[in-house]
C-alpha cells in the first residue's frame, strides 16, 4: 500500500485584516470541541458576542507579528515539512485545522498521489480535545465521507517520549547559553478546566487538584495537564534546574470559566514582584511559533515584566523546523512506514 504523510497544525487567518480574523475565528471558536457549550448556546456567544470585538483586537495583535511571506506559524509549519520531506520517501503533506489549508485538501493532495495509507500527525506534543482530538475526529468524518478506503493511522501526543524530550531540552540549553535568568517558566496554551474533566476516561480521577496529575492514572493518556506538568518535570530534570527556580503557567484563557492556573500573566507579574530580576520563558505546548508566543508572550509578557521591575525577559523560539527536531519527526514517520512494509 503506498503511504504518505499529513502534517497537521492549527492554522492562522488568511491575512491580518479584521475580516478575515473574523472569519477564523469563526471558524476556531465554533468548533464543538474548543468552545464545547451547546450549539445554540455556542453560537450566541460567538456571533453575538465574541465576533463583535474580538477581530479587531485580535488583527491588531496580529499585524504585529505578520511576516512579508504570511503567517508565521503557517510559515514555519511549510519549513518543517519540506525539510521533513527531503529526509522522507513518501508524500508529507501540509493541512491546517482551521482556515484555508483545509484537512480535506491535505488528503485530496495526498490521495492525488496515489497514497492509500495515511499517517495522520497533529502538530501537538500534548493531547487535547481543542486541539489533536478535534483533528482526528475530523479526518475519520472526512474519511468515511471522501475517502472510503484510505486507511489513516494517527500519531498519539509525543509529551513524555525520551527522545523528543532530548530534543527539546537541547534546543532550550542551546538558547539559553550565555542568557541571564533566576527563573524559567514554561508557559503552555490554557484550555477550561471542564475540558479536563471531559476527557478523563476515568470519568473520576480528574480533579484539578494539586495531587491529581501527580498520581498514576489511566486518564493522563488524554490529560493535558498532566501532559504539560511532564514535560516541564521531565525538561528540568534533564537540564538540572534548580527547585524552585523554574515552574509551569498556562496562557491564552478566554471568557469567563476557570481555565488551568496558575495563569502566565499573573505568574510572569508574581515573579516580578518577587525580586527576580531575569527570567526566561518556554512554550512547550506550541510546534511553531505563532501570536500566541510572538505576541502574548515575547510581546506583552516582556512588558509585564519589565512593569515590574525586571530586567532581562529571554524568550526560547519554539521547535520549528530545528533540525533535531526535523530529524526526529523523519524517523518516527520512517519507523511507522518501515513496519507497515514489514506487518
Ligand atoms: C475556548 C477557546 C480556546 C481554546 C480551548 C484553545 C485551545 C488551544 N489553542 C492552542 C493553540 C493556539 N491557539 C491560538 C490562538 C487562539 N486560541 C484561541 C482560543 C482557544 N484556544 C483564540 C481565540 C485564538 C486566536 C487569537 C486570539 O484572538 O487571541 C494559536 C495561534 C494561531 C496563530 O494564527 O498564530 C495557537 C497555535 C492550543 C495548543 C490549545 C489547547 C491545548
Ligand atoms: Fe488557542
Ligand atoms: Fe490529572
Amino acid at each position: 500500500m503506498k503511504k504518505g504523510i499529513l502534517l497537521v497544525n492549527l492554522g492562522s487567518p488568511e491575512s491580518p485584516e479584521p475580516k478575515d480574523v473574523k472569519k477564523y475565528l469563526g471558524e476556531f471558536l465554533m468548533d464543538e470541541r474548543v468552545i464545547d457549550i451547546p450549539y445554540i448556546a455556542r453560537a450566541a456567544l460567538v456571533k453575538g458576542i465574541i465576533l463583535k470585538t474580538r477581530p479587531k483586537a485580535s488583527a491588531a495583535a496580529y499585524k504585529k507579528i505578520w511576516w512579508e511571506e504570511g503567517s508565521p506559524l503557517i510559515v514555519l509549519s511549510e519549513r518543517l515539512q519540506n525539510k521533513i520531506q527531503k529526509q522522507v520517501e513518501y508524500p508529507v503533506a501540509l493541512a491546517m485545522r482551521y482556515g484555508s489549508m483545509t484537512i480535506k485538501k491535505g488528503l485530496q493532495e495526498l490521495v492525488d498521489k496515489g497514497v492509500e495509507e495515511v499517517l495522520l500527525f497533529p502538530l501537538y506534543p500534548q493531547f487535547a480535545m481543542a486541539t489533536t482530538e478535534t483533528i482526528t475526529v475530523l479526518a475519520e468524518e472526512l474519511r468515511q465521507e471522501f475517502f472510503p478506503s484510505l486507511k489513516i493511522e494517527s500519531v498519539p501526543a509525543f509529551y513524555n517520549k525520551a527522545d523528543y524530550i532530548e530534543v527539546l531540552s537541547n534546543s532550550i540549553k542551546r538558547h539559553l547559553e550565555g542568557k541571564k535568568y533566576d527563573h524559567v517558566l514554561f508557559s503552555y496554551h490554557g484550555v477550561p478546566e471542564r475540558h479536563i474533566r471531559k476527557s478523563d476516561v476515568t470519568q473520576s480521577h480528574c480533579k484539578i487538584d494539586k495531587s491529581c496529575c501527580v498520581t498514576p492514572s489511566k486518564a493522563h493518556e488524554y490529560c493535558y495537564k498532566h501532559q504539560c506538568l511532564e514535560v516541564t518535570r521531565l525538561v528540568g530534570e534533564r537540564l538540572q534546574f534548580k527547585k524552585g527556580a523554574f515552574s509551569t503557567s498556562f496562557q491564552s484563557r478566554l471568557g469567563f470559566d476557570p481555565w488551568l492556573q496558575p495563569y502566565t500573566d499573573r505568574t510572569i507579574e508574581r515573579l516580578g514582584k518577587n525580586g527576580v530580576e531575569n527570567m526566561a520563558i518556554i512554550t512547550p505546548a506550541f510546534v511553531s511559533d505563532c501570536l500566541e508566543t510572538l505576541e502574548e508572550i515575547a510581546m506583552e509578557g516582556q512588558e509585564i515584566f519589565h512593569e515590574m521591575g525586571g530586567k532581562d525577559f529571554t524568550t526560547v523560539p519554539c521547535l520549528n523546523d530545528d533540525d533535531e527536531f526535523v530529524a526526529l519527526l523523519s524517523k518516527w514517520i520512517n519507523t511507522w512506514a518501515e513496519s507497515k512494509i514489514t506487518a
